[in-house]
């Protein structure tokens, strides 16, 4: 078995031999004479048979699931053999040592190779236990994951993920199964709320993430922060993510602090609708009705190093909010960084962002803070070409404590465009606000603006966004984005304290107004401002 390649290389060899020999036969008076032409015929062909038996065999191996599979277990031998996991035979002859494999069954599938390693007190168990390395350097192949049973332990590697990719916008949410990410392949976001993508410049991150976006957006509202300012820009005049992508540094601040509310809110929704229905313990937000709710953010150290050292540790202190209780209310926070570092996840992101996903290229300190413990040994590749092609989007992605599997996010097609899937999306809306908007409409600022909201010195109630937003039923981003736009064009000031728009009663009539006006307008914010404005 050892020598298998060198077997079937000299049978190869002998089978083109044959007719050479035969040939040489038939030339045999020539050749006695020293005919150099045919002496010349003859140590071609001998060559070319040589040449072609190497190629053949090498073929043979690495083309056919008959000699693939032998090789697998001749590589297999030699690396227990070499490692000395095998037990010596007693009563050996002289100078020879007999040995005997312990019991491990490796069983070929279609798709992936499991190697089943038999624990139950073999001398070799603890070794058998952390051996996931070292198959896929012996194998050459991705580990998947590892299944445990009384006695065995089972590893299973996959020949080439790439075959379980999906393609254009495949991507697809299961019911009880999560996101499907590849086939076969799911976050279950239910139980594992949050997602961290990391990866170097050009991996595929902000890919991957429309991907997911395209995805979520069907299922709930997503908000977005692109600190970049670059691959979201275009959808933000979609009806689907209108006032929903943010830019700015307060922007995405007040973004992440309206996520926070949006999940005390559902709390409250929650807790309500648990009295109302007499549920003893408090359930998941599904079982309440409510829709997932996903906070995105692009390129998180870009905008951390935007951040002043307050910014940063109120920020850290609100996403750690989220990020720590955001599960049962099913509000889930998707991070997308270039090189993760500890400064800019901070401890609680560390400790509670269980689903990862690395794309394109990291160095190894990335790839320990990625997936931490259980890979510590695992030989991560990057790859530029599979099978002769580049490839793009290729990684590796784990849930926080389990083995990393290969992971390809889907293919970017030719033709496939996202801004023309986004159009298609309809828009989604809170479900607990609308709720609560059916029950009860006292917080419509026309009724009555005695809600929550500060006092300044003058008496004059003051109210900041997260109060607009429950008074007139807009996000915080599209409250901000309309103030910017008409401070920015001059048509009007208004109070800033702490870098934060402070709003009066007059205020808030005013942006409730232009909201309702712009709506039945049909024109663009900017030429229907220009308009309202120039009226008055
Ligand atoms: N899944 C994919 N399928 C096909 N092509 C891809 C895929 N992912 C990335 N690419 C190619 O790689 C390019 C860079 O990808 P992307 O913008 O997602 O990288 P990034 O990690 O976000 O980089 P940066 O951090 O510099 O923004 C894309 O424009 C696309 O051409």
């Amino acid at each position: 078995m050892r020598f298998l390649k060198e077997i079937l290389f000299c049978i190869l060899l002998f089978l083109f031999l044959l007719p050479i020999g035969y040939y040489a036969y038939t030339i045999q008076d020539k050749l006695r004479i020293v005919d150099r032409q045919s002496i010349y015929i003859l140590v071609g062909m001998l060559s070319s048979s040589l040449l072609l038996s190497w190629y053949l065999q090498g073929f043979l191996f690495e083309r056919t699931v008959l000699f693939a599979s032998w090789d697998r277990i001749v590589r297999f031998a030699r690396f227990l053999y070499e490692h000395n996991y095998v037990y010596e035979k007693k009563g050996q002859t002289q100078g020879r040592r007999k040995i005997k494999f312990p019991r491990i069954y490796v069983k070929q599938k279609k798709y992936n190779l499991e190697v089943a390693f038999e624990l139950a007190g073999s001398k070799f168990q603890e070794k058998f236990k952390k051996i996931g390395g070292d198959l896929e350097t012996t194998f050459a192949m991705d580990f998947m994951e590892t299944e445990d049973d009384e006695r065995f332990k089972t590893y299973r590697l996959a020949y080439s993920s790439l075959l379980n990719r999906l393609k254009g916008g495949a991507m697809k949410y299961v019911q009880g199964k999560g996101v499907e990410l590849m086939k076969n392949f799911y976050w279950d976001f239910t139980s594992d709320p949050h997602m961290l993508i990391v990866g170097g410049t050009g991996g595929g991150k902000t890919v991957l993430l429309r991907f997911l976006i395209l995805c979520l957006s069907k299922i709930g509202v997503v908000d977005i922060c692109d600190p970049k300012r670059a691959d979201f820009v275009t959808m933000a005049d979609l009806k689907a993510f209108e006032g929903r992508i943010a830019y700015d540094v307060i922007e995405i601040i007040l973004s992440c602090e309206n996520a926070l509310k949006v999940m005390e809110e559902r709390f409250e929704y929650m807790r309500s609708e648990q009295k109302r229905l007499g549920h003893t313990d408090l359930k998941s937000f599904y079982e309440y009705g409510l829709e997932p709710y996903f906070w995105v953010c692009d390129e998180l150290n870009a905008f951390k190093s935007m951040l002043t050292y307050k910014q940063v540790e109120e920020f850290n202190k609100t996403l750690g909010q989220i990020v720590l209780l955001g599960r049962q209310a099913g509000v889930n926070v998707i991070l997308a960084m270039q090189k993760p570092s500890r400064e800019d996840l901070g401890s609680k992101l560390q400790a509670n962002i269980n689903f990862r996903v690395a794309v394109g290229r990291l160095d190894d300190m990335g790839y320990e803070l990625a997936f931490e413990e259980p890979n510590r040994n695992k030989d991560f590749k990057f790859m530029k070409y599979v099978g002769g092609m580049r490839v793009y989007g290729r990684g590796y992605a784990a849930v926080k404590g389990e083995v990393a599997r290969e992971f390809y996010s889907p293919l970017l097609t030719k033709g496939f465009s996202f801004y023309n899937e986004f159009t298609k999306i309809e828009r989604r809306e809170h479900k607990h606000l609308l709720k609560e908007e059916l029950v009860s409409d006292e917080k419509m600022p026309s009724k009555d603006l005695s809600g929550p909201g500060i006092e300044d010195d003058s008496e004059m109630r003051l109210y900041d966004l997260s109060d607009i937003t429950e008074l007139i039923g807009k996000s915080v981003s599209q409250i901000y984005t309309l103030l910017k736009k008409i401070q920015d064009g001059g048509f009007k000031t208004f109070v800033l304290q702490d870098n934060k728009f402070k709003l009066t009663e007059d205020d808030v009539m005013l942006l409730e107004e232009l909201f309702e006006q712009k709506e039945d307008s049909g024109k663009t914010w900017d030429s229907f401002l220009k308009d309202y404005f120039s009226e008055e």
